[in-house]
């Protein structure tokens, strides 16, 4: 599913730093995906039915605050489940590694994102926080005195990530609040194993309005390099987070980020990565960069179609995938002049 065109890739291909002709691979990417109308836009929330879905926004930032831009760059859509990615960042910088990998925890539940199985399966743990049950375990650690003032640090804390205020898509909100009784159980269920001190209904509010909190494919590429830069934003300068946060949210990213697709993804692209049910996706290049991409079209798994297929073209074609390595030129590189070159028979 994620093979690209070999002699456009070859034409970009480079190791290393990100290449200086970025905007010319990231136009390239839209070009090559900009037709492509597999998938259903999602509607078990009702209002993400009329989302376009022509839309296809595409964008690469760099750690040094260079921002490359095709399409749709701009249009606005609910964020969605790659809030997760970011409150997490925001609770595990307030309370620490240890605590929320004890009380969320940080293994792939293999099972879609809002499973109650999974919950069922696993003795009431919340799993970990990429899935439902794990948002909202990780939202109800939000340290403050009210779900207003949880709220109020979710959305604050956010638009540090994105280096602008980002606001709630009120009719995003409303159309979800109608339909989220899954979610109202879920909550529920996590309080009858114990696992949630707070009020759960209050709880999945909160988690429902950062969901519904407006970006664009440029916030989520500006998020995701923040993540990339050790937690300063690159655009602002500001420091949101620790790297140590950073490193932590990106390992989960990377085991959790893109649901029962997680390996899938990581096999082909091999970058951390988040995905939303409205169709943006953010994949993070830690020391380098991050893509954000919009499209609303979605895989079975509620994972953009284009939006994938774009982040494979631009790992592959900017050499970004974290487990490439060229292990024949690296050891040539480390063997001794003096040594005696190798003889048939004493390969390894
Ligand atoms: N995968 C998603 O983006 C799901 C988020 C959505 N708000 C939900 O809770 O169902």
């Amino acid at each position: 599913m994620f093979e690209a065109d070999v002699a456009d890739i070859a034409q970009h291909a480079s190791t290393g730093a990100l290449p200086a002709r970025l905007a010319e691979t990231v136009a390239a990417a839209y070009e090559r995906y900009a037709g492509l109308d597999e998938g259903v836009v999602a509607d078990y929330i009702p209002i993400l039915a009329e989302a376009d879905p022509a839309h296809f926004g595409l964008v690469v930032a760099q750690v040094d605050g260079a921002v490359h831009r095709a399409g749709d760059a701009g249009v606005a859509f609910s964020i969605q489940s790659i809030s997760k990615a970011f409150v997490f960042a925001l609770v595990c910088e307030a309370i620490g590694h240890e605590a929320v990998h004890e009380t969320v925890g940080v293994n792939n539940t293999g099972l879609p994102f809002n499973s109650v199985m999974a919950i069922e399966l696993n003795g009431g743990s919340p799993m970990n926080p990429m899935v439902n049950a794990g948002a909202i375990a990780t939202t109800a650690l939000v340290p403050a005195a009210t779900p207003a003032e949880q709220w109020e640090l979710v959305r604050t804390g956010l638009s540090a990530f994105a280096g602008r205020e980002l606001a709630l898509d009120g009719e995003v909100y409303r159309s979800e609040v109608e339909t989220n009784q899954r979610n109202q159980a879920i909550g529920r269920l996590l309080q009858s194993y114990g696992r949630l001190d707070a009020d759960p209904l209050a709880v999945v509010d909160v988690y429902t309005k950062q969901c519904a909190l407006s970006v664009t494919a440029e916030d989520l590429a500006v998020m995701g390099a923040t993540l990339a830069d050790g937690g300063v934003n690159p655009v602002t300068g500001a420091r949101v987070v620790s790297a140590e946060v950073c490193r932590d949210t990106l390992a989960l990213l990377a085991s959790c980020g893109m649901y029962e697709r997680s390996g899938e993804w990581l096999f082909e692209i091999g970058l951390p990565a988040k995905s939303g049910v409205a169709g943006g996706i953010v994949a993070v290049a830690p020391g380098k960069g991050a893509v954000g991409a919009y499209s609303p079209r979605l895989d079975p798994a509620g994972n953009s179609v284009r939006g994938q297929r774009a982040c494979a073209y631009l790992s592959r074609a900017l050499g970004l995938n974290l487990f490439a390595s060229t292990a024949a030129p690296a050891a040539a590189s480390v063997r001794p002049e003096t040594s005696a070159p190798p003889t048939e028979g004493s390969r390894a």
